[in-house]
């Protein structure tokens, strides 16, 4: 049995994630995260009222009454590094979904896993459908160079662009390499009206109430065009691939960054 924790379990991706643990034979939810909430154990909470799983509001008490072994985050981009570092520091293995983090951050995440021998798994989506998205995407650009990226989200997402369409136009940066795109001499007249810039990516972010999570990777080429697009419609849609990283965690050695590294 792999003993979990859930960091952030009263949003909607740590709810989501509480139940997949629950429901999963394999794990053990040993206590759940997050500084909103009053009750003190989750069975005090309707929709988990048959669990006895006690909850923390601060990360030093759970780890001074629990021993876990994997620590799932779904919290805010402002706090994820710290709780990963956190995790890494105290030897669970996190399982972290959060965005937001920097090239830096990351960096320093990995460099501290490698030295406690301590694995872990960072993954801007936990989508299988996601990930064939950013590697088909990548795969294109080689033949299309010419590339925007459009994701859309729910309004009460915090960070843009997404982590998604970073990671996405990472992978296609290790394919076609630096490429100027558009007319040379383009001017916004509206500032923004281009979108953010990623080494001559163009990547766009629309937020909006009723969109859960979706991402269109158009390319554009002499005469025909090629778009490439991935919708979440709910957010069970992330959880084979964080049940996929706690079970795979136990047996990495250091962090790795993005879930098709696992697959
Ligand atoms: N990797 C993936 O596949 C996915 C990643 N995400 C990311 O997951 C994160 C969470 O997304 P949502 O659930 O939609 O957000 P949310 O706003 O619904 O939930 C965040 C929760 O974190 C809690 N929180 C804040 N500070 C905390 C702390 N110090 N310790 C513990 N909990 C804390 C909040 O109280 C809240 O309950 C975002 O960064 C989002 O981009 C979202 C969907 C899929
Ligand atoms: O905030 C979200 O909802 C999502 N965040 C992740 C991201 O920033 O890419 C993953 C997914 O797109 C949903």
């Amino acid at each position: 049995m792999i003993k979990v924790v859930v960091a952030g379990f009263k949003g909607k991706m740590g709810s989501t994630a509480t139940k997949m643990v629950l429901d999963n034979e394999n794990f053990t939810l040993v206590g759940v995260l997050d500084p909103i909430v009053e009750q003190k154990n989750l069975s005090g909470i309707p929709e988990f009222s048959f669990a006895d799983v006690p909850i923390f509001n601060d990360k030093e008490t759970m780890v001074q009454t629990i021993d876990a072994d994997v620590w799932i985050d779904f919290t805010i981009p402002d706090v994820a590094y710290e709780n990963t570092r956190f995790a890494l520091e105290n030897g669970i293995r996190p399982v972290v979904g959060t965005t937001g983090f920097s090239e830096e951050g990351l960096k320093e995440l990995t460099e501290l896993s490698l030295s406690n021998k301590t694995g872990g798994l960072i993954a801007p989506n936990f989508a299988v459908g996601a990930v064939l998205m950013m590697q088909f995407s990548a795969k294109a650009a080689r033949y299309f160079p010419d590339v925007e990226i459009i994701e859309l989200h729910h309004d009460n997402k915090l960070d843009a662009p997404s982590g998604t369409a970073i990671k996405t136009a990472e992978m296609i940066f290790e394919e076609r390499g630096e490429h100027r795109q558009g007319h040379p001499d383009e001017k916004e007249s509206l500032a923004g009206a281009r979108g953010a810039d990623y080494k001559g990516m163009k990547i766009h972010s629309v937020r909006l109430p009723g969109l859960v999570a979706h991402q269109q990777v158009q390319f554009g080429s002499i005469g025909e065009g090629l778009t490439i697009r991935h919708d979440s419609y709910d957010r069970s849609s992330f959880m084979t691939g964080v049940a996929l990283g706690c079970n795979k965690v136990m047996e990495l050695e250091k962090i790795v960054y993005g879930l098709e590294n696992i697959l």
